[in-house]
């Protein structure tokens, strides 16, 4: 690929953009479009750095700014986009990178759809679908450049200690590096949305400790954090029923007395896979535990 064959993308005016879409944002269906060029000129240079730019994926197109300036910087840019008037305009606005099999737009659910191979994927999510969205694309173990609600993306990143921190923040720092990079105020967005949002960079990193089970894991954590403001002991005791637990009793008797007296919002992600563990093994009837006669 030659700078040459990207010369008509990266510099697309937003409000044209919107104008040629012929179709406003409807807020009751997530569309909030970018209008601030310094914010959307920003956003693909908060790629990891080495990011592998062959094929990146963007979820919601809408009217295309951001397609614009990811078609300027990757050699292939494939976007999900739901709304029909929106997944035409966006293959005529686009029709010169489509011809040179350099823009695939897919017409549906990003929840739904098969995921294409990709590299990279950078998006202003859909509000509404943006928690599972991103844990759709969290365990593929890709670099992503995600736009939140500012409240979530605080949360998703937030240290143990922090108010913020909970089960959300476990869970994405499970497969990531998470950093808030960018507060954007609403008045970046048409129409603007009630709330302020935040572009989230998502390294993704095998975690330094060790899960058999993920899908234990993360329940426990969910589980766990239902009773938050309780001991780690209590909590254990109290939320068997979510986590899965047959034997609760027998997990507080084999986990760390420390770890035990401290309230999730203190425990690390690192510390909840060592007592996600132990609650494998002493807590589930039929798990490898030989205090429970296996
Ligand atoms: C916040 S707008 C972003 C539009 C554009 N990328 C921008 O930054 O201006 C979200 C876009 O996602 C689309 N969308 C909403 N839900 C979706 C879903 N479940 N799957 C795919 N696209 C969706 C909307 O139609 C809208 O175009």
């Amino acid at each position: 690929m030659t700078v040459s064959d990207r010369t008509d993308v990266g510099s697309r005016d937003p409000a044209a953009l919107i104008r040629r879409a012929g179709e406003r944002g409807n807020p009751d269906f997530d569309q909030h479009f970018l209008v601030d060029d310094r914010v959307v000129d920003r956003i693909p240079t908060f790629l990891p750095a080495e990011s592998d730019t062959s094929h990146v994926l963007e979820i919601g197109g809408g009217p295309g700014i951001l397609t614009d300036r990811l078609l300027a910087v990757a050699d292939r840019v494939t976007v999900i986009e739901r709304d029909p008037t929106f997944a035409d305009h966006l293959r005529e606005e686009f029709a010169a990178a489509r011809e040179a099999d350099r823009l695939t737009v897919i017409e549906g659910d990003a929840l739904e759809v098969d995921l294409p191979e990709f590299s990279a994927c950078v998006s202003n999510l859909p509000y509404s679908a943006s928690s599972e969205i991103a844990f759709r694309l969290l365990p593929l173990g890709k670099p992503l450049v995600l736009m939140f609600q500012k409240e979530f993306a605080d949360r998703m990143a937030a240290e143990s200690g922090s108010d913020e921190y909970g089960r959300l923040s476990v869970s994405a720092q499970h497969y990531a590096d998470v950093e808030v990079v960018e507060y954007v105020p609403n008045t970046a967005f048409d129409p603007q949305p009630a709330v302020q949002s935040a572009i989230v960079r998502l390294t993704p990193r095998a975690p330094d400790y060790e899960v058999d089970d993920e899908t234990f894991f993360l329940d426990f954590v969910k589980a766990i954090f239902t009773q938050r403001r309780k001991t780690i002991r209590n909590g254990i005791r109290n939320t068997a029923h979510i986590s899965g637990l047959d034997d609760p009793a027998a997990v507080v008797e084999a986990a760390d007395e420390e770890l035990l007296g401290r309230r999730a919002g203190n425990v690390a992600p690192a510390e909840f896979a060592a007592l996600a563990a132990v609650a494998a093994e002493y807590g589930i009837d039929g798990g490898d535990s030989t205090a429970n006669g296996d």
